[in-house]
């Protein structure tokens, strides 16, 4: 029998034992039976819950752990990552207009399901993907599958179940790390810039290195045999934090922590997790319906998007139709924002707002200049 029959079965068993077991209230043995009935339900989602994680499992062995293939759209993509059952597809299903199946056994969701959170004029892809288990990032399930998506996220959401243990977010962060994840963490304000000739020219503009020096990072591109190349450091960094500039793999992406199903645990627990939390967690019940405004802003505030408006000569902006770019866009960006091929016949852009030298007056610019949020 493959796994899909098997799952099958225990399904159509599961629905059995349902049937089977309502109680009759004049039955001295109901209780007995109820508790035999629990017991065999609990072992039979066990075992769903262990051929599903089987349905994750890689294909064949030593396949590489690509991304699940989802096209990113919209204005940003949002990631959420947790363990199984923590309430992923609940919170996808009641924040966009896509429903992601909702199970109360684990790894309900085999592959990543997008759906669009509309916010504040910008369509944001919120990605709901199966739950990861621990060592996801060393191959387990198809958890690396699922940590690589992470990479392409421009937001993270670290998903938790308040009812089950705090280490969810550690382990998390630790899946995370493994696959080059920097969480909330800066680049660091390092250039490295590799040549075909010319030796390595080593500029240290400003700063005093305390971490590390030099000699240290010219051994350090010695054993990675990079011979030629532009160094320019321009912070106190530390020698880890040269590595990972020089191998590049490193993504740095912000984070949030979700805590889910808040409706589960008691007023002290909350209480203690409200004051642990930093600026940077939020705590939810999507049974409740309880902080989801609050994570929405959250999310919202975390992107750092820039709302720019469009207006016609002689009107006044277009208020309801913004264009949603990413911190540090330039008017280039926005030209791509209106029109595929608006940039190419370009002459000059008039800015109204805060980028605007003259502001309140408008300023004359070019393709490279930034623009900042509420510009029209
Ligand atoms: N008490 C409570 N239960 C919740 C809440 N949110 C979700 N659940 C329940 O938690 C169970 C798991 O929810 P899912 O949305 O399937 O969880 P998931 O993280 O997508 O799970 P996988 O796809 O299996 O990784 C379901 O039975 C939900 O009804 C909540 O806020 N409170
Ligand atoms: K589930
Ligand atoms: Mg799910």
């Amino acid at each position: 029998m493959g796994i899909l029959e098997k799952i099958e079965e225990i399904e159509k068993e599961m629905s059995r034992t349902k049937v089977g077991s309502s109680k009759d209230p004049g039955d001295p043995d109901a209780e007995l039976i109820s508790t035999a009935t629990e017991y065999h339900l609990g072992t039979l989602k066990a075992k769903l819950a262990k051929y599903r994680a089987q349905l994750l499992e890689p294909e064949k062995k030593g396949a590489k752990g690509e991304g699940f293939e989802v096209l990113k759209s919209g204005d940003a993509r949002v990631c959420l990552i947790g363990f199984p059952s923590v309430g992923k597809s609940t919170l996808l299903s009641k924040t966009t207009k896509t429903e992601s199946v909702v199970g109360a056994y684990e790894f309900t969701t085999l592959t990543a399901i997008p759906g669009v959170l509309e916010y504040e004029g910008a369509r944001i892809q919120l990605l709901d993907l199966p739950g990861i288990v621990q060592d996801a990032a060393k191959g387990r399930g198809r958890g690396r599958q699922v940590v690589s998506v992470a990479k392409t996220a421009d937001l993270i959401i670290l998903m938790i179940d308040a009812t089950k243990s705090a280490e969810q977010k550690k382990l998390l962060e630790i899946e995370l790390e493994a696959v080059g994840i920097r969480l909330n963490a800066r680049k660091p304000d390092v250039v490295f810039k590799q040549k075909a000739a010319g030796g390595v020219s080593y500029i240290n503009c400003t700063v005093k290195l305390t971490q590390t020096d030099e000699r240290t990072v010219r051994t350090i591109l010695q054993t990675y045999r990079i011979h030629n190349c532009d160094v320019m450091i321009r912070e106190d960094i530390t020698t880890d934090e040269f590595i990972d500039v020089l191998l590049g793999t490193r993504k740095y992406i912000p984070a949030l922590t979700c805590i889910n199903k808040i409706d589960g645990v008691s007023m002290e627990t909350l209480d203690s997790m409200a004051r642990q939390g930093d600026g940077k967690t939020v705590m939810i019940s999507c049974e409740m319906d309880l902080g989801i405004d609050w994570l929405l802003e959250s999310i919202w505030r975390e992107l750092g998007l820039v709302k720019v408006y469009t207006k016609r000569r002689g009107e006044g902006p277009d208020l309801s139709d913004p264009i949603c770019l990413r911190q540090g866009a330039t008017i280039e960006t926005v030209c791509h924002g209106i029109h595929r091929s608006l940039a190419s016949h370009f002459k000059y852009a008039l800015v109204w707002g805060k980028s605007s030298k003259f502001n309140p007056q408008p300023q004359k610019v070019g393709l490279t200049h930034s623009v900042q949020d509420e510009d029209v």
